[in-house]
């Protein structure tokens, strides 16, 4: 366990907490301790801090931490809208030893008070249900203070497993995460609530922990080091079926992004026949898709970009499911999977790897479900499709979610709103199919590849200026750049 990287689930972190607590480790005072050390990091003694505590054990870190920054010389006010749990009454026992008093409400135009700094203690990991009524306009109105804000543990509001408001949550600039990171600071709506995160793991000694649900560590890619010794025939061979007359330029995509992320030979298998030639990528063999098209078993397969929903379409998946090598759907792949239940049993007839790289309606349809309900719980649905269809599955969106049943999901902490353009998931598709290509392991695959493309989405927005206008063309440079810096920085640094 790596308190740092490793994520747990909601039962296991109770049961973290109960262990630590029975260890004597006095977790909300140092949960405090870390509060007030980086309110002293980043703002003069005397500045002006408002404390909003809540009634669970989240309050308690906040009203400690308050009792801290007003011994060390702070302007500290604290909001305590309904009386809370024993700690909160300890802390608050502490609080008016010290000579502080509190306030049950914000007042309304509270504009002599204004703080510099919010502490947003009102609900952390034990909200249970959504927010209503006066805490709606609480949240609100903390929300609307001009000032910055600290979020303790996690916004209020937020559900930490599943990263969606719970009726409304705290918009914090600073997230201080204890004990482990948790999902929902980096999936769905997370990341746009949380600002920057920091965790703390409170010194609490791995040994403590129970074992892991998930992981934002990333794989190795020292895999993909290369020798001077090699040829075009050392890095895999990959084959896209796609490209449907309208929708060419989705399989193209797909192939110049399998370049740009190093595959040795890539061939695209376009469904409209014209189709022969790609000017700019002139390294892509393009040969149109035939009924008794044969794949080698040595070429990783991707089906999707730009496949359509014809009965050529269809014909060319069901063959494809024969394939026995590796095999990733994609987009239409996904859709035609979907609505056919004899596709979905030639699925689990495979003996080769099959990666599934839904969007969260892709997702929803081959759940059954609806888009609302995969987003609610992103984590679930990634788990559940991974189990049901015994694939690697990669849930795009905002924290990008891969699952394989048995193993601890993987959750992307980068990303870009640049990214969400036409064409980008065909990039992906290819660069997953590269780096397969070129002999990483399936999950590991998914994982660095989209890992590189929402790095490189991220460089994109530093470089413009902002998310807006990136091309998949602009972004292939960008992929490449940081796949080598990846691969250089990996291992055993050389001398
Ligand atoms: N334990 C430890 O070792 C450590 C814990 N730490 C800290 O504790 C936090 C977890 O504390 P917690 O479990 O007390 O839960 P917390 O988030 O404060 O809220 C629970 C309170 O909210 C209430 N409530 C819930 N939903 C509600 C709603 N919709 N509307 C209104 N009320 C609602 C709920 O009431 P009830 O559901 O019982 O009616 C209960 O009173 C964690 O995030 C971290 O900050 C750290 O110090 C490290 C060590
Ligand atoms: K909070």
């Amino acid at each position: 366990m790596n308190p740092h990287t490793d994520m747990l689930d909601l039962p296991a972190l109770r049961q973290l907490e109960l262990a630590a607590d029975a260890a004597g480790l006095a977790l909300m005072q140092r949960a405090a301790d870390s509060i007030a050390a980086w309110v002293q990091k980043h703002y003069p003694p005397a500045s002006r801090i408002l404390a909003a505590v809540g009634p669970g054990n989240n309050g308690g870190d906040a009203l400690f931490a308050a009792c801290r920054l007003r011994r060390a010389g702070y302007q500290v006010e604290v909001l305590l809208p309904v009386p809370g749990n024993a700690a909160v009454q300890a802390a608050l026992a502490e609080w008016q030893a010290l000579g502080g008093s509190v306030r049950p409400t914000l007042p309304t135009g509270i504009s002599a008070l204004v703080p510099e700094l919010l502490l947003d203690g009102l609900f952390g990991v034990g909200l249970a249900r959504p927010l209503e009524g006066e805490w709606l306009h609480l949240i609100a109105q903390l929300n609307s203070l001009p000032c910055r804000k600290l979020a303790i543990d996690i916004p209020s509001g937020l559900d930490a497993m599943r990263g969606q408001p719970q009726g409304a949550a705290l918009q914090a600039n600073v997230t201080l995460s204890f004990l482990c990171p948790k999902p929902g600071l980096y999936t769905a709506a997370g990341p746009d609530h949380c600002g920057e995160v920091i965790i703390d793991d409170l010194a609490c000694p791995p040994t403590l922990y129970p074992p892991t649900a998930g992981t934002l560590a990333l794989p190795d890619a020292s895999v993909l080091r290369r020798k001077r010794d090699s040829h075009k025939g050392s890095h895999g061979v990959l084959s896209i079926i796609g490209g449907a007359p309208g929708m060419t330029g989705a399989a193209l995509l797909a192939g110049r992004a399998a370049l740009a992320m190093g595959a040795g030979k890539i061939f695209v298998h376009p469904l409209d026949l014209a189709l022969t030639l790609d000017p700019l990528c002139p390294e892509l063999m393009l040969r149109p898709w035939q009924h008794n098209l044969l794949i080698p078993e040595n070429h990783q397969l991707v089906v999707g970009p730009g496949l359509g929903l014809s009965d050529q379409a269809h014909a060319a998946l069901s063959r494809a499911l024969l394939h026995p090598g590796s095999l990733l759907l994609d987009a239409d792949g996904l859709n035609l999977l979907a609505a056919d239940h004899g596709l979905q049993q030639l699925l689990q007839q495979r003996s080769g790897t099959t990666i599934l790289t839904p969007h969260p309606t892709e997702a929803a349809r081959l759940l059954d479900s609806d888009t609302a309900s995969v987003q609610a719980d992103r984590v679930a649905a990634v788990r559940e499709l991974s189990q049901r269809f015994d694939c690697v599955v990669l849930l795009k969106g905002c924290g990008t979610l891969l699952a394989r049943y048995g193993q601890p999901y993987r959750l992307l902490t980068r990303g870009s709103p640049s990214l969400a353009v036409a064409g980008q998931g065909d990039v992906l598709a290819g660069a997953i199919a590269a780096l397969l290509a070129q002999g990483m392991a399936p999950l590991d695959a998914a994982h660095l590849a989209a890992d590189v493309h929402a790095s490189a989405g991220e460089h994109y927005s530093a470089q413009a200026g902002g998310p807006i206008g990136l091309s998949c063309q602009q972004l292939l440079p960008l992929m490449t750049h940081e796949l080598n810096h990846r691969v250089a920085s990996s291992g055993v640094p050389p001398f």
